[in-house]
Parts: C-alpha cells; sequence; structure tokens
C-alpha cells in the first residue's frame, strides 16, 4: 500500500508549452496568464517541462523560472508535475531538488538522453533522482524520441519503491500499456501518452492522461474521460474520433507545438513560438490555422451544450 495519495495523478493533466516572450526569452507573465487558463478549464494537473514543454530545449535556470511561474499561480488549485529529465544526472538532480523546494506534486524524467545508455545507466540515473527529493516520482516511457526501451522487469523492480508511483508511457503499443499495469496493478499509475489513444489506453487500463494537444481542446478530452466513467462508450469514441480528425490535421504543420501556440495565440492565449529547431506556423499557413482553430472550438461548443 502507497503512502502517496494516487488519485490527485488521475484524470486529465496538460502537458504544457512553454511560454515565451518576443525575444524568445521565457515569459512568467504568459506561464501564469496560460497555467491560470488551464486551471478553469476543469483539468486535474499540469505536466511542465515535458516533451511539449520543451524542457530538453531549455537551460536549467529557464526550466526552473517556468516551473516557479506554473506554481505560483496554480499549485494550490492543481497537480504540478515537474518533468526534470536532463541529458545528465546532475542536472536532473538539481532540477529535481528545486521543484522540491518550488512545491511541485510530483517529478518525472525520461531516460538520460542521447548516449545509448545500458539498464544499469538508466536505473542509476533514475535512482540518483528519486534519492535526490521526497517527492513521488514518475517514470517517463517515451521509447520513439529516447531510444530507451523500458523492460517490464526494471519497471517491477523499481515500482516496488514507494516513491516511484508509476509510468507514463507515450509509446504507442496499448499491449506495452496493459502489461505494464498488470505488472503494478491498483498500486500504480500508469499513464497514457499517446492522444489519439487516449480511449483506448482507458480501456486497457490506464489511469488518465497527460498529453500534449490536450492544451488546445481540454473540453474534449474532459468529454472522453466524462463519458467514459460514466459507461457511455459509444459517445467516448465519438468523441475521440473527433479529437483524431483535429490531431491529425494538427500533425501536418511543421512542428505540432507551433501549431499548438499558433491555435492559442487566436484565442489571445499567446505564448510565443516554439524554439528552434521546433518551427513555427508559417504565415501563409495562417488561413489553415484559423480554419483549424474555428473547428476546435465548434467541437468543443458542441461538447459543451451535449453535457446541458
Ligand atoms: C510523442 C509525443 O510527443 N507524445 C505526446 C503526445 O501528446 C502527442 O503529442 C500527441 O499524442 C500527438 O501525437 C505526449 O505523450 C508527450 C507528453 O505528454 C509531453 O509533452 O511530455
Amino acid at each position: 500500500m502507497r503512502t502517496v495519495d494516487l488519485d490527485r495523478f488521475r484524470g486529465i493533466t496538460i502537458a504544457m508549452y512553454s511560454c515565451y516572450d518576443e525575444q524568445g526569452e521565457v515569459s512568467t507573465e504568459a506561464a501564469r496568464m496560460l497555467a491560470r487558463h488551464y486551471a478553469n478549464t476543469g483539468v486535474s494537473g499540469l505536466y511542465v517541462g515535458g516533451s511539449s514543454g520543451e524542457g530538453m530545449l531549455q537551460s536549467v535556470e529557464e526550466r526552473k523560472k517556468m516551473l516557479e511561474a506554473v506554481i505560483a499561480e496554480v499549485g494550490r488549485e492543481l497537480t504540478v508535475i515537474a518533468h526534470i529529465g536532463a541529458p545528465s544526472t546532475r542536472d536532473s538532480v538539481a532540477l529535481a531538488k528545486h521543484a522540491e523546494e518550488a512545491g511541485a506534486h510530483a517529478v518525472s524524467a525520461v531516460p538520460a538522453i542521447y548516449y545509448r545508455l545500458p539498464e544499469a545507466s538508466v536505473e542509476h540515473h533514475w535512482q540518483s533522482i528519486v534519492d535526490s527529493t521526497l517527492l513521488p516520482f514518475i517514470i517517463y516511457h517515451i521509447p520513439q524520441t529516447t531510444g530507451f526501451h523500458l523492460s517490464k522487469a526494471l519497471l517491477t523492480r523499481l515500482i516496488r519503491q514507494d516513491k516511484i508511483i508509476g509510468v507514463k508511457i507515450s509509446a504507442e503499443s496499448t499491449f506495452e500499456l496493459q502489461q505494464f499495469k498488470a505488472a503494478g496493478g491498483d498500486d500504480i499509475l500508469v499513464l497514457n501518452g499517446p492522444d489519439e489513444q487516449y480511449l483506448a489506453g482507458r480501456s486497457i487500463g490506464a489511469d488518465g492522461g497527460i498529453g500534449g494537444t490536450y492544451g488546445v481542446m481540454p473540453e474534449l478530452f474532459l468529454e472522453i474521460e466524462n463519458c467514459f466513467q460514466e459507461g457511455k462508450l459509444e459517445e467516448a469514441q465519438k468523441w475521440q474520433f473527433t479529437v483524431n480528425e483535429l490531431i491529425a490535421e494538427l500533425l501536418t504543420f511543421p512542428s505540432l507545438y507551433g501549431a499548438c501556440k499558433a491555435v492559442l495565440k487566436l484565442r489571445g492565449l499567446d505564448s510565443g513560438e516554439p524554439r528552434l529547431p521546433l518551427l513555427p506556423v508559417r504565415e501563409t499557413d495562417m488561413e489553415r490555422v484559423r480554419a483549424l482553430n474555428d473547428k476546435i472550438l465548434d467541437c468543443i461548443a458542441r461538447a459543451e451544450a451535449s453535457r446541458k
């Protein structure tokens, strides 16, 4: 039995985009504004500094600044998970300690990236992070970007520790998700990563989800979750299909985060452009972004109307 309350990590957690000013510097004002907007949508939490949050493209100081702004704005209302994974164990540990001081509710990390590491290195890396704070730790499994494949044996070993409460699985195999859940049962959290498979993930054992496209349509993911909880599986599937059409369109732009940020900007939520090498939306694509934003807003309005 865990001493950590797992319930606060269930539900819909937005993998939040980082916020920059016109010069491309981290903007704490914009970060607070966006975090406030999300707090008003009814989501459970925010995942700061992950893939959507461009943590890997920022300095340690910038990552600290972004996290502090989010916690200052919504740390009492939402669950804030700090992604503190960095290429080196040293930076990851420094960020984890900072996250604890800043008031994050948990830390999470990918394996150390760039070098092709044996399992023993990754285990040591994660263990060093876990030992550096009292915070719960969520493994971030995203083999398509890190090249590291988390084995069931390593997961099983790690989750024996009280502080290691679960895994965020961005791998696309729902079988793997189910196998991880089977390894840990009710005692761990398995959080769905691929937004296109939110319902599939939930149906096969995920306890909730953390996703990047939630940031432009949290209301639709909340609707899928509500329908799922109410046992209205056909409705849930209908909303998942709707969401998937929107994701498919978002993925046609030079960068997903550039497209998401451009959509938010049209709604008055300016978080700046993504950091290079992630490309912003081209001027010539803005007409398509406007049409897509209208479509998303229309779907959100329909989802809200269906609740009345
Ligand atoms: C590979 C990848 O980036 N996956 C994303 C998804 O949210 C993804 O953007 C979405 O499913 C669209 O493909 C998340 O799992 C990543 C995430 O939560 C994060 O930003 O840390």
